[in-house]
């Protein structure tokens, strides 16, 4: 809406800035050296324990425009993910190359293919 000095940069009004949320969600700096690294398990106590600054972990984006649906995602998500690990166990395919890929969210780009057997 107007002109900024922000550091040593000027930001022009009128000018769109965007956080790339995939970079800072992959900053050694911030995750560790194994930051690139697939490992859910760097959650297993929390953001606060799997990173350097909780508050740069943003995955629903952050301030009044955050994810509406973000309680209701992450909801679902553990209910299914609790039902689906009560009948089957799964696992990676050895076809499964690790290759993510940046476009609207950080996806993998051949997809992954996972060996699903009854429980
Ligand atoms: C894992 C699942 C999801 C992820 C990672 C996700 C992520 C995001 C992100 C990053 C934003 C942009 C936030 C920003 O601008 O700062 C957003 C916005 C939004 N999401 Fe989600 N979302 C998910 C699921 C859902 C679901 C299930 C719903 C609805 C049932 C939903 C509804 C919305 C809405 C309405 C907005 C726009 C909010 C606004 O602009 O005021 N999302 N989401």
């Amino acid at each position: 809406m107007e002109d900024l000095k922000f550091g040593d940069i000027t930001v022009p009004k009128g000018c769109n800035v965007w956080t790339l949320l995939g970079m800072v969600h992959q900053d050694p700096e911030i995750w560790g050296p194994d930051a690139y690294k697939f490992k859910p398990e760097r959650f297993a106590n929390g953001v606060r324990a799997a990173c350097k600054y909780p508050y740069f972990y943003m995955p629903f984006g952050v301030g009044p425009r955050v994810c509406a649906g973000q309680h209701f995602a992450m909801t679902e998500m553990k209910i299914l993910l609790g039902l689906i690990v009560k009948k089957f166990t799964l696992s990676l395919s050895p076809n499964y190359v690790h290759d993510p890929a940046l476009a609207l969210i950080i996806e993998p780009k051949n997809g992954v293919d996972i060996l699903v057997r009854k429980v």
